[in-house]
């Protein structure tokens, strides 16, 4: 069910290289969280840009471990990296807009940290002619798990049209180390917050379901409603057309 790891890095790095040409970007810029997807755009960007690519460490109330992992992963890569905390700039905006709101649920006070992260982005990579390189998978973005103008918020996909176990393949061949492709997947915007728990299914169910495997009817119908639901997020935004 998994394609070859090694004609998934030389088809992306060309693909890569491509659109970094045609936007007349000098390399590519992108988030680093500690986890596998980040970690693997990271990878590829070293592949294609050499040193001409930055990789961004976010810490935003983050757990200590994952900026660590990320730290990590970029001396194993080698690839340059710089650490700009939005923790203080979160909770300033969180606590001044409380002022006025009183508190906010989860959802809508997580998904902040993801489109801080955004700016912070386009910000550096303005500035150094990068192209901001997203890291959402084919399960992530069929399931409309990410936020809206947060990690979604990008200018290029590269692992858009890969399976999660691609993803994880992909790491082991490029050389990431071990315990950020075997730790479970997380967005990391709450304490224990993990991809399969929140969307309620395994990433093993939804390759499969992705790559035309059978999987249980419920399963099936869990992923096509989620997907529908989701439609909006992959879309421009829908424009009020006069006559
Ligand atoms: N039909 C419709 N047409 C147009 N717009 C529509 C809409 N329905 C909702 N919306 C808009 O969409 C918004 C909801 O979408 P959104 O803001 O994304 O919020 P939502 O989908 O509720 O939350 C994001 C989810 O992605 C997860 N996530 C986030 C970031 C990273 C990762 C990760 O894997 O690392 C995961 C996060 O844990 C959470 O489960 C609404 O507030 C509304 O403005
Ligand atoms: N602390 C952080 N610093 C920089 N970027 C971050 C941080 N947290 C999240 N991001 C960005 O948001 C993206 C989406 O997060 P997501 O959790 O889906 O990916 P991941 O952490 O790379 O891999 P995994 O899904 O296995 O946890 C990350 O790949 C990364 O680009
Ligand atoms: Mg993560």
């Amino acid at each position: 069910m998994y394609r070859d790891p090694a004609l998934l890095a030389d088809k992306i790095s060309e693909w890569l290289a491509l659109k970094i040409k045609e936007a007349k970007k000098s390399g590519g810029i992108v988030g680093l969280s500690g986890g596998v997807d980040s970690a693997v755009v990271a990878a590829l960007l070293r592949r294609v840009c050499g040193k001409d690519m930055l990789a961004l460490i976010l810490p935003c109330q983050s757990l200590a471990s994952d900026i660590e992992d990320a730290k990590l992963v970029a001396e194993v890569l080698d690839v340059p990296y710089r650490e700009l905390d939005l923790t203080s700039t979160y909770e300033t905006l969180m606590k001044e807009a409380e002022a006025l709101e009183g508190p906010f649920e989860r959802l809508p006070a997580a998904n902040v940290k993801p489109r801080l992260r955004m700016t912070a982005l386009y910000l550096f990579g303005q500035q150094r002619n990068f192209l901001v390189c997203g890291t959402g998978n084919k399960a992530e973005i069929t399931m409309g798990y990410f936020t809206k103008y947060g990690d979604s918020g990008v200018d290029v996909l590269p692992l858009g049209d890969l399976l999660k176990g691609e993803v994880f393949k992909l790491a082991e061949y490029l050389g990431v180390p071990e315990k950020i492709y075997k730790k479970p997947p997380s967005a990391g915007l709450w304490e224990g917050q993990t991809d399969e728990e929140e969307m309620g299914i395994s990433y093993h169910m939804l390759d499969l379901y992705l790559a035309g495997k059978e999987v249980p009817p419920d399963v099936a119908e869990k992923i096509r409603k989620a997907s529908l639901r989701a439609e909006h997020k992959r879309k421009t935004p829908p424009i009020c057309k006069i006559g």
